[in-house]
């Protein structure tokens, strides 16, 4: 059955289609700089990344044992023990034919030997070791170069810095390395009713939470804010601050004023001093989402409603900073799950509902409703730990069906 939705309009543009032409229409910022490797973390490459060694370096063992020559051996004939190779201090000698030594993992593998027999397969008597069981030539020796190649390319321009990216960059011994220039990028909220945390609230106002969200999320990404607090519902005041954001920063995020009310400026003030890029898409939450330029700065005009401000920083901001800091646009990875209880749903809008997903005693997913799907209730928002998908123009999901959904816990938010 379809249900009416009167925020649902023609000629509202598709996801897909906007976020397309928003990033055609933005640039990678070609700007690099040298940062050491303690500052590393959230940077982005500049450039491809190829090993300046080889990792690792020299043979070593897998195991703590004796090292040996495979050809060696014979089932109850015992190895000379000739000497010992610690990790950080090598056994200098060479293993020769019928000898061994002891080896510990990480240690260098002393010349002549080429196998490794761990300890607990080894009997050792007054310096004679007796290995026993099947023993394949090569067998817990890590190879030179078996991780990385020196000249190999180990990463590409673009990486994001994670810890296990900054474990390489440490194991492959870089202590400095040519990153992204960070984006600097403006954020402020509109709206006379808002208050910062702190001052009492009058008769009708509440306390501004979007700006303190997205700079947490822009701060998550590497990314400097230039907080510019709240603006009032004062088109000058909003031309001004735009206009000042505009000089002084690489993209202006705002929240508020870009819907159809009496003082909605947003949209207004951008078709004036910048351009629009487009307005209005067929999302829910997130519907009067704004984006454009003004003096060639990328402009994200988020709705007021605090779960449209996040959802639609996910679904289009976040993909914009990706081509701004010549990241790969990230696509989120989506799973199947079966809907534990009915979703309303009307067609017209793509609608990313709050949900919780978990693990059924069957093995499959489940999903419920994080709390209410109003686009002002974030508290639904941040219980969820995934974003439905419904399509365009699906409508109501009964209890039993299958739905798209994408994890949202460990992201940036
Ligand atoms: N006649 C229509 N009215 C509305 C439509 C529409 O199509 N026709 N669209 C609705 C939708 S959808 C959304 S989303 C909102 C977005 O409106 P605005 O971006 O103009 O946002 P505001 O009106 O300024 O505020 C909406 C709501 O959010 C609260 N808010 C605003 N800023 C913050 C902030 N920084 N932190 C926390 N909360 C904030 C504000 O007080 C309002 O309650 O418009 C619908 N209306
Ligand atoms: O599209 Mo609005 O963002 O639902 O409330």
């Amino acid at each position: 059955m379809t249900t009416f939705d009167p925020c649902n309009q023609p000629g509202l543009r598709p996801y897909l289609d906007a976020k397309q032409d928003m990033l055609n229409q933005l640039d990678k910022i070609n700007k690099s700089e040298l940062v050491g490797l303690n500052k590393l973390l959230n940077r982005v490459l500049a450039d491809d990344l190829h090993s300046p060694i080889d990792v690792p370096s020299f043979a070593n063992s897998a195991m703590d044992g004796y090292a040996l020559r495979a050809a060696d051996l014979t089932e109850g004939v015992g190895l000379t023990l000739v000497g010992t190779s610690l990790a950080g201090h090598p056994f200098n000698g060479r293993v020769e034919a019928g000898e061994c030594a002891r080896i510990m993992t990480g240690a260098a593998l002393p010349l002549g030997a080429d196998t490794v027999v761990m300890q607990e397969n080894c009997r050792s008597e007054h310096n004679i070791v007796y290995p026993s069981g099947t023993v394949t030539e090569g067998q817990n020796v890590r190879l030179p170069a078996e991780d990385m190649a020196q000249g190999e390319r180990v990463f590409s321009a673009g990486t994001r810095i994670n810890a296990r990216v900054l474990a390489i960059l440490s194991s492959l011994g870089l202590e400095q390395l040519y990153v992204q220039r960070s984006l600097t990028v403006a954020v402020l909220s509109t709206g006379d009713e808002l208050k910062t945390p702190g001052q009492l609230l009058g008769p009708g106002d509440i306390y501004d939470s979007n700006r303190i969200g997205v700079s947490a999320m822009l701060q998550r990404l590497g990314v400097t804010v230039r907080d510019y607090g709240i603006i009032k519902d004062d088109p000058d005041a909003i031309r001004q601050t735009l206009t000042q954001a505009s000089q002084e920063s690489d993209a202006i995020i705002t929240s508020g004023g870009v819907s159809v009310g009496d003082a909605d400026y947003i949209k207004q003030i951008l078709d004036e001093i910048g351009q629009i890029g487009f307005w209005k898409l067929a999302i829910k939450p997130g519907k009067p989402f704004a984006f454009g330029h003004i003096n060639d700065c990328p402009f994200f005009g988020l709705p007021g409603n605090p779960v449209s401000a996040a959802v639609t920083f996910h679904l289009l901001v976040r993909p914009a900073l990706a081509k701004l800091m010549g990241e790969p646009v990230p696509s989120p990875i989506t799973l199947q799950a079966t809907a534990l209880m009915p979703f309303k749903k009307s067609a017209g809008r793509m609608d990313f509902q709050r949900g919780w997903v978990s693990t059924q005693a069957d093995g499959s997913l489940g999903v419920v409703a994080a709390g209410t799907q109003s686009s002002g209730v974030f508290s639904a928002m941040a219980q969820a730990n995934c974003l439905l998908h419904l399509e365009q123009e699906r409508t109501n999901v009964a209890k039993g069906e299958q739905v798209t959904l994408e994890l949202i816990d460990g992201l940036y938010w």
